[in-house]
């Protein structure tokens, strides 16, 4: 796998001898993404662009699940104070990883909902393992997708595959997801998946960094300068829609086993 550059609670991040790092999520069994996890997941990427880093993957310990997304603990009836410091956390987070200035790939070896969705379009290249599934399933859960979420598919799959994603809550299977082009290619297992990412980051190689950088700014930096200009609003939003009774009600009942096993279904 390659020397270990960095471990935390939730992340672990390795270097093989080309200088590209894996990093892990691991935060048993879902991957729910809290402030712990996404402070540690900016201090990662902020190494990473301190060390001139040449390409990242993003992967999962599990094989099963990418990741589920937000800890709803953290979306349920929240405090401000707390809200404030994951949102403002969740924000910095995106802005780094789809503006990084190195190329980064999603091996998505397992399901990959709502923020773990997210995750990986804000990579550059997406390979997912078979049979599993991807998507914006915010209305689902009765949340509402963030503008910069939605955006990010966008730029992805185009007006109409988001439109129908994110008013559905939809989780696509891996052979919708590459016929959309939400992925770009299919792996048989995790370790098929690193061995396209790395074939995928092989290419960067030839290209000077500052150039790659250029192409890559000029495409996604508007989006990121939209929502750094509306970053205190954006929270401000989000929090009075979960501040909501209605809202409070069904993330409660979502918290529920019952709940997510009628999801995991939907999903399957
Ligand atoms: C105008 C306003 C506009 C803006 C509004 C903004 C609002 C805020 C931002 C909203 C954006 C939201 C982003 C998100 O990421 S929301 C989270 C989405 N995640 C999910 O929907 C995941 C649901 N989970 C599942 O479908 C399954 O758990 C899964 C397929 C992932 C795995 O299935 P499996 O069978 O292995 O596991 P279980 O279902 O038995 O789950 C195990 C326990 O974990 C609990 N669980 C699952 N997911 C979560 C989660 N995301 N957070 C917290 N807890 C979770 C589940 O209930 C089980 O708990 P128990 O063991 O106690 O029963």
């Amino acid at each position: 796998m390659g020397t270990l550059v960095r471990t935390s609670k939730f992340l672990s991040a390795a270097r093989d001898i080309n200088g590209i790092v894996t990093i892990t999520m691991r935060r048993p069994p879902l991957n729910r993404m809290n402030l712990e996890f996404m402070s540690e997941f900016s201090n990662v990427l902020r190494d990473l662009e301190r060390d001139n880093c040449p390409g990242a993957i993003l992967t999962s310990y599990s094989n099963k699940v990418f990741s589920a997304g937000f800890d709803i603990g953290e979306l349920c009836n929240p405090e401000p104070e707390r809200f404030n410091d994951f949102y403002t956390e969740v924000q910095n987070n995106w802005t780094q990883l789809y503006g990084s200035t190195f190329p980064t790939v999603a091996v998505i070896n397992g399901h990959a909902m709502a923020a773990g969705c997210l995750l990986a379009l804000s990579c550059d290249y997406r390979v997912m393992i078979k049979n599993r599934t991807i998507g914006y399933n915010e209305m689902q859960m009765g949340l509402a997708t963030p503008t910069w979420f939605t955006a990010t598919m966008l730029n992805t799959v185009g007006h109409r595959h988001t439109e129908l994603g994110v008013t559905l809550g939809k989780m696509f299977t891996t052979d919708e997801a590459l016929n959309i082009n939400l992925i770009d290619c299919v792996a048989d297992s995790k370790e098929e998946g690193i061995q396209k990412a790395l074939s995928f980051l092989e290419k960067f190689t030839h290209f000077l960094p500052k150039s790659y950088t250029f192409a890559k700014h000029s495409l996604r930096g508007p989006f990121i300068k939209q929502l750094k200009e509306n970053q205190n609003e954006e929270t401000q939003l989000a929090f009075r829609f979960l501040k909501d009774p209605e809202v409070i009600k069904k993330l409660e009942i979502v918290k529920d086993k019952e709940q997510t096993q009628f999801l995991t279904s939907k999903v399957a």
